[in-house]
């Protein structure tokens, strides 16, 4: 009784509305709000946001990762100078089907059509794949079921590029390995060499790139490594030759390519000019007629891709900086972490070999 009166008379001498009623007014207001954080904080619970990649992800787990990887990297590089090439394609045709989670590494077997057997991919040179499963055993001794197919991936690609002297970029590390890898998910991710520029636009906007990335990516892609003869024979024999290569450089791929048929491995390098070396030439080359891919001298010509042609061409240090940036972007797109994936056994093939069964009979 005495502390209801005690409390009347607060209320009465001190403030009104009372201050338990204020305290409950603002409860009242505040509880919408009061539910919506905590069912958003169950919702964000239950669905255990996966965890971010980071530089030392292997800090712990497998602190030698990079000087095991560079162990095998470094010397296959020096004694199969086409490795550099055949991993950042790899890693390309990886990254743009399903994001950067080795699906490209998957052999197919009787349930599976996998990606690697897509026709674009067929040409994908060995090295590339060698490379990948050499650190990968290498690994497996040291810290066995750790580190995943992708991330070796990755990072042999970067220590390649820099290997045939391109720029550094940083690689984020805990991408685990794709469960999935379907020939016929290849399909409109990747551009082809007798595509125009309209398609090839659209395919990398599609990707979230801009047209300076697009450039920067396909012109620094193709300052090291080949082409076979039927990626760029039309613009050379076709019935109407393309009027934008280089007369020299007509003459002599054509010679080259002329036994094609009976030799289907014949190859052109893709910068006739420096070959191994990652540089700018590539651009240099475009501006004259001496790009070997239709696609590619085709980034001369159109007026969307043209002045980003010339300024790589220009300026060695802005185009080392964007095909850095561009790279970093590309390795940590769409990429698989936490329960998404898993770190692989082997390369080529899932821990659980009956993965995808029934949902890929269709695609054989
Ligand atoms: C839509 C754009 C692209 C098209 C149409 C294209 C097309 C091609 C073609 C036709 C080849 C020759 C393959 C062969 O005959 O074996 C090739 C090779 C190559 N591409 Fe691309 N490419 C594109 C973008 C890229 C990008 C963005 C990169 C990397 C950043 C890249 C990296 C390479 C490399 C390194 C090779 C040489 C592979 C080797 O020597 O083993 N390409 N590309
Ligand atoms: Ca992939």
């Amino acid at each position: 009784m005495a502390r209801r009166r005690e409390n009347y008379h607060q209320f009465s001498s001190t403030s009104f509305p009372p201050p338990f009623l204020l305290t409950t007014m603002a409860n009242s207001s505040l509880l919408p709000l009061i539910i919506l954080l905590l069912s958003s904080a169950i919702i964000a619970k239950k669905s255990q946001h996966p965890p971010a990649l980071s530089l030392n992800y292997y800090a712990k787990s497998c602190p030698r990762f990079h000087e095991i990887l560079q162990n095998v990297v470094v010397p296959k590089q020096t004694a199969t100078p086409t490795t550099a090439a055949a991993t950042l394609r790899l890693f390309f045709h990886d990254c743009m089907v399903g994001g950067c989670d080795a699906s490209v590494l998957i052999s197919s077997n009787a349930y599976n059509k996998a990606e690697r057997d897509m026709d674009i991919n067929e040409s994908l040179a060995g090295d590339g794949f060698d490379i990948v499963a050499r650190v990968k055993t290498a690994l497996e001794i040291e810290c066995p079921g750790v580190v995943s197919c992708s991330d070796i991936l990755a990072v042999a690609t970067r220590d390649l590029v820099i290997q045939v002297g391109g720029p550094h970029y940083e690689v984020k590390l805990g991408r685990k390995d794709g469960l999935e890898s379907k020939a016929s998910n290849v399909e409109g991710r990747l551009g082809r060499a007798n595509m125009t520029m309209d398609d090839i636009i659209r395919i990398f906007e599609g990707h979230g790139y801009t047209i300076r990335e697009l450039v920067v990516l396909m012109g620094g892609g193709h300052t090291i490594g080949f082409a076979h003869c039927k990626e760029f024979e039309s613009r050379l024999f076709g019935p109407k030759p393309d009027p934008s290569v280089h007369p020299k450089l007509a003459e002599r791929l054509k010679a080259m390519c002329a036994n094609s048929s009976s030799d289907p491995t014949i190859s052109a390098f893709l910068d006739p000019i420096s070959a191994g070396n990652f540089d700018n030439m590539i651009f240099k080359n475009l501006l004259n007629g001496l790009g070997v891919l239709g696609t590619d001298q085709a980034m001369a010509s159109d007026p969307r891709t043209r002045p980003f042609v010339e300024e790589y061409a220009r300026d060695p240090v802005v185009f080392f900086r964007d095909f850095a940036r561009a790279m970093e972007k590309t390795s940590v797109y769409q990429v698989k972490t936490g329960k998404q994936g898993e770190v692989r056994r082997r390369c080529d093939a899932f821990n659980n070999l009956q993965m995808g069964k029934s949902k890929t009979t269709q695609n054989i």
